[in-house]
Formats: structure tokens, C-alpha cells, sequence
């Protein structure tokens, strides 16, 4: 049995709610219904990031305070947990979620997240999104809706993961990614990764599974984190001497600063994993820094500015123009020159940097608490072309560093294909030396046996970040 700690429970339904019978009546204003559907809509036609859509109609609408709260915490809970819900509606129609038409799909969706997830009486759960069917799609469609989510109450959300997840003692791997929301195959992804740690797959799912807090980072030599948290009412983050944690709620991007450029929205893993970087010993010069896949830009902000206060100079990578143009943003008057160019062929001089950041693309597996619809978008095809570019870039890299210099290879995933794979590989290869990178974690637990480093956010409170130091045989 899975505890679900940080979700409050709610108390079973006595009775399932009555159909209703009588004259069609309007929807009731459900503006933040309303816009968690038309967010889910967006999603499932065109791919939309629901962290871009959502905000932009709150705004349009002027959705505000209780109501933009409810919108955001349907919308992302309802796209995290889709798996589960469509199990669970499968379960409880007369008809496969294929044959349902989308926008009913959307409703029911939203429906069964109130139910099995949060405090809304199943009442108003039911009662809101059979109006909001009704109004897509008119009374037919709105008798389904009303049945189906009427069998969605007979159990909770426990009572339902027993019923439709793979069995516990034959599949545990199957069992707690139903129960935890998760593609198997990312729960398997995760199960590898973890290694001798397996048997923490369990809270590594759950809290996976849970809204992260938000970071900043303070921008180094122009505020301390002390400073940054009295200013913004967040507490210094545990590990990153830069890191502050912000309490719950509001736009970040709304802090004076943010705004003032004192500090970034940045997870404490990423800064983590930049700083490693600058912490390696080096002989010799250390004068030129590079991030080869810098947009947009949260790393080399970091870099360029630790760069600029120990006198080296910071040039940036990015193969999009207009990701490249937001690194040039984010370093507003930090000398960082961006180039726009692959960084599997720059045109920079090969051996001339002492320090490289590989901050390569990847699946994001690691990010997903933070993109609620990631999880069921990405496929167990994309790993293998992103590790074939993973391991050019990172060859690309130790050309691109000086006998001696340093790279750190990042990537936001556990992966193994794209973390330990991609590294053993490329070391191999190139002969390049693999760095014990948990040195440059200070008081940072659970690190493992390395020589790599593995972030998770059951253990380290950060997204599930992967760093390892190589360094180029001098
Ligand atoms: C994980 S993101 C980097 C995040 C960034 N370092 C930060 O902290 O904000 C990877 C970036 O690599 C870029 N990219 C993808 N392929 C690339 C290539 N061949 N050369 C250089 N950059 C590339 C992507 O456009 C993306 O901006």
C-alpha cells in the first residue's frame, strides 16, 4: 500500500451522485474550470506546454487569487496524473477513452483528478464538470460524463490504483508507476538509475510526483542568498551557497529581484551542477570558460558571473537563434559573448578553454515535476538519438578544452542511457580522465559511489540533475 503523506485524504462518498433529470440548465461560471479545460484542450491538440498556455488565460480573463490557484493546481495535477485517470476511466466506461470524443476525454479527466486527488466534494466534482460537457457538447454527452464519473466515486484513489495497476508482488516496477503516476517505462528508467538504491523507487516516484518548490539563485557579487531571502521571504537553499528557497504561491518572475536581475529562477541542482564545474582544481591557466549549449541561458548566467569575478572571460554556445538571444538577455551587462553555432562544430579553436559546460539537451526526465504533461508526451524512442547527440557534443567538448582543462557533462535525466552511457562511452574513446565529481558536491548527501553524480528529489529536494567531470589528459 501506498501513503500519500503530503495529499490530503478525502472521505469516501457515502452515495454516488444522483443523475440529474429536468430541463438542460446553463453552466454554472466556472472560470477556473473553464480554463483548466480549454489549458487540457491546447495540450492534447496541438502539444502545448500547459505552463505557457495557462498563465496567458489567466491573465486574458483576469482569473485571480483563489480562482487562478484552483486553475493551476487542476490543470497540472490533472495533466501529471493522466495515466492513472485514463486507467481509471477505462475501467469505468462502456466505451475505450479512444472512441470518446477529446473534449469529453478532457472533461472526464478533469472530473476524475477532483475526485481521486483533491478535497473537492465529489458532489461539486461531478456536478461542475458534467456542466462543463454539457456546454461542449451538449446533454448525450453530458449523460456519459455523469455515469462515468459516478463510477469514478465508488473507490478512491488507493481503492482504484488496487483495481487497475499491474500486481504489486509480480510487477512492483508496474504496480508503483501506476500508483505514482509514471510510464512504466520512465518508473524503469528511474529503478536502473537508482541501482543499489532500488528500494527507494518508491519515494523517488512519489515525490516526483509532487510540486517542486522554486529556487533562485542569487546573482554571486551582487547579493548573498542571506540577502536574497530577506528580500524575497524564501530561506536559503540547503546546499547552493547561492540558492534560496521561495515559499508557496506567486509568479517569481514578479520579484524586484528577479526583475533587477539580482537573482534567477533557477532549481538548486542546476546551480549545483554549474558550480561543480568551478570547483575543480586546475593547473595551469584558467582564464577562458565555455557553456557549448547554453540556452537560455540560467547556467551561463551563473558562470559568467563567478567568470567575471575571478577575472576569466565566459563565451556561450547555443545552436537556436532565438534561445541564443535569451542567454543574451539573461546576461544583461555580464561580458559573456554568445555564439549561435552547433556545438558539434563551433568554429571556436580547438584546446583553447579551461573549462566547458556540456549542458546537453535530453529527455528531461528528471524536470518532470516541473512540465505536468512531459511524462506522457516523451516516448522510449527519444533516448537513443539524444544520447547519440549527447555523446557528439561531449566529444566536441574535450576538443574544445585544453590538455588538462576540465569539462562537466549535465544533463537533466536519470537515465542511464544519457548519464553513465554517454560518459563511459565518450571517456573510453577520447581517453579522458573521469574526475570523482561527488568532491565538488560539498556537504551535498547521498551522493552514491561515483565517480558521477546522481540529484533526486526525494533525497536532495532538487530536480533529478546527473553531472560528471571529465578531464582531457594533459
Ligand atoms: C538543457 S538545455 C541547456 C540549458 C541551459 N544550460 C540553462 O541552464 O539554461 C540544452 C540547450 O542545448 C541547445 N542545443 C541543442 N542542440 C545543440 C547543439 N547541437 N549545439 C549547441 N546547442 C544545442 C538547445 O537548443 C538547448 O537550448
Amino acid at each position: 500500500m501506498t501513503q500519500r503523506s503530503s495529499r490530503p485524504s478525502r472521505p469516501r462518498r457515502p452515495h454516488p451522485p444522483r443523475r440529474r433529470t429536468g430541463p438542460v440548465r446553463p453552466p454554472q461560471d466556472d472560470p477556473a474550470r473553464q480554463a483548466a479545460l480549454d489549458t487540457l484542450r491546447a495540450v492534447r491538440q496541438r502539444d502545448a506546454y500547459a505552463n505557457l498556455v495557462l498563465p496567458g488565460l489567466l491573465r486574458e480573463r483576469r482569473i485571480t487569487s483563489r480562482d487562478a490557484a484552483l486553475a493551476t493546481e487542476l490543470t497540472y495535477g490533472t495533466l501529471r496524473a493522466q495515466g492513472l485517470l485514463d486507467a481509471v476511466l477505462t475501467a469505468c466506461s462502456d466505451r475505450p477513452l479512444s472512441e470518446v470524443d477529446g473534449a469529453v476525454l478532457d472533461a472526464l479527466r478533469l472530473g476524475a483528478y477532483q475526485l481521486l486527488r483533491t478535497r473537492v466534494p465529489a458532489h461539486a466534482a461531478v456536478a461542475s464538470t458534467v456542466d462543463l460537457v454539457r456546454a461542449e457538447r451538449g446533454s448525450g454527452a453530458a449523460g456519459f460524463a455523469n455515469a462515468v464519473l459516478r463510477r469514478v466515486t465508488e473507490q478512491d484513489e488507493q481503492g482504484w490504483v488496487e483495481e487497475v495497476a499491474p500486481d504489486e508482488d509480480t510487477d512492483p516496477v508496474g504496480y508503483l508507476a501506476m500508483a505514482n503516476a509514471h510510464p512504466r517505462w520512465i518508473a524503469q528508467a528511474f529503478a536502473e538509475a537508482l541501482g543499489s538504491r532500488g528500494e527507494s523507487l518508491r519515494d523517488a516516484l512519489a515525490a516526483d510526483d509532487t510540486r517542486p518548490s522554486v529556487h533562485l539563485a542569487a546573482r554571486p557579487g551582487e547579493v548573498t542568498s542571506d540577502e536574497l531571502a530577506a528580500m524575497t521571504g524564501g530561506e536559503p537553499a540547503p546546499y547552493s551557497p547561492y540558492g534560496v528557497r521561495l515559499e508557496e504561491g506567486g509568479d517569481p518572475g514578479d520579484l524586484e529581484a528577479v526583475r533587477e536581475r539580482l537573482a534567477a529562477v533557477q532549481d538548486e541542482g542546476s546551480q549545483l551542477c554549474a558550480l561543480a564545474l568551478t570547483r575543480v582544481p586546475l593547473e595551469g591557466p584558467d582564464a577562458r570558460w565555455l557553456d557549448l549549449c547554453a540556452g537560455p541561458g540560467g547556467k551561463a548566467v551563473l558562470l559568467g558571473a563567478l567568470a567575471a569575478l575571478s577575472g576569466a572571460d565566459m563565451e556561450a554556445v547555443e545552436k537556436a537563434p532565438h534561445r541564443a538571444e535569451l542567454v543574451r538577455k539573461a546576461a544583461g551587462d555580464l561580458p559573456i559573448t554568445v555564439h549561435v553555432a552547433d556545438g558539434r562544430d563551433s568554429g571556436l579553436p580547438a584546446g583553447s578553454f579551461d573549462r566547458v559546460l556540456v549542458d546537453a539537451p535530453c529527455t528531461g526526465l528528471g524536470a518532470l515535476r516541473r512540465r505536468p504533461e512531459a511524462r506522457w508526451r516523451r516516448q522510449p524512442s527519444d533516448v537513443a538519438p539524444l544520447a547519440r547527440l549527447q555523446r557528439e557534443l561531449l566529444t566536441a567538448a574535450l576538443e574544445l578544452v585544453r590538455p588538462g582543462g576540465v569539462v562537466a557533462y549535465v544533463v537533466c535525466t536519470p537515465h542511464l542511457s544519457e548519464t553513465v552511457g554517454v560518459v563511459a562511452d565518450v571517456a573510453r574513446r577520447t581517453g579522458a580522465e573521469r574526475v570523482d565529481t561527488r568532491e565538488f558536491f560539498p556537504g551535498v548527501p547521498e551522493l552514491g559511489d561515483g565517480p558521477q553524480v546522481q540529484l533526486w528529489p526525494h533525497l536532495h529536494g532538487t530536480d533529478a540533475m546527473f553531472c560528471a567531470v571529465l578531464r582531457r589528459p594533459a
